[in-house]
């Protein structure tokens, strides 16, 4: 798999360092709310348990399914809701965990789809940002890494399915998709 990566961006040390320090502020942030946690599969799988794991409060963990990227490297632009929440969201302080923002569509479709189910508050908090990539306007509250306008694979982070089992954040070889 490393020979299919071209440059390493964060390294297993980098993240599980901006975990602990955003985990930190979580604490903060949610002292005495006991949150609803919202992992957003399949991608922020890995950065949630060690997120979680970083903030000393009582909270809640429910997982919802949205996929937009298929097999592809493009947005396909339609959000595909295909895992519901477990939890009655209604009045909860809800923190949503994702990788990556990139288009913002994922995102968007999940603020709004909690807005619309009469959430408390919600905040969210992502590893990576891409900013070059934005085409709906939505920010997360909380930033690991901001990465360029790249295709990048690892620590759940997936292309095809493949490589979301790296331990770094790192930037796929354009050959190993331009094949197909
Ligand atoms: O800002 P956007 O352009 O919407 O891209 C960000 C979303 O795309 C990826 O999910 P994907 O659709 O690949 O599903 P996955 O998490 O199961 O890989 C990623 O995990 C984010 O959820
Ligand atoms: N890599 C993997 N999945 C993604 C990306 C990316 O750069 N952007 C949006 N979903
Ligand atoms: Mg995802």
């Amino acid at each position: 798999m490393n020979n299919d990566i071209e440059r390493v961006l964060y390294s297993r040390d980098q993240i599980q360092q901006v975990a602990q320090k955003l985990g930190q502020e979580l604490t903060t942030e949610y002292a005495g709310k006991n949150p609803l946690v919202i992992c957003v599969l399949k991608g922020a799988v890995l950065f949630t348990t060690d997120i979680i794991r970083e903030m000393d409060t009582y909270l809640d963990l429910d997982f919802i399914n949205l996929s937009s990227y298929g097999n592809e490297t493009i947005s396909s632009g339609e959000v595909q809701l295909t895992k519901d929440l477990d939890a009655d969201v209604t009045g909860r302080d809800v923190l949503v965990i994702e990788d990556i923002i990139d288009t913002g569509r994922t995102l968007k479709f999940l603020v709004d789809l909690l807005k619309r189910r009469d959430v408390n508050s919600v905040k969210v908090c992502t590893l990576l940002d891409k900013p070059a990539g934005r085409l709906v306007d939505i920010k997360a509250d909380y930033i690991g890494f901001e990465v360029p306008n790249e295709f990048v694979v690892g620590y759940g982070l997936d292309y095809a399915e493949r490589y979301r089992n790296l331990p770094y954040v790192g930037i796929l070889k354009p050959a190993i998709y331009e094949h197909k």
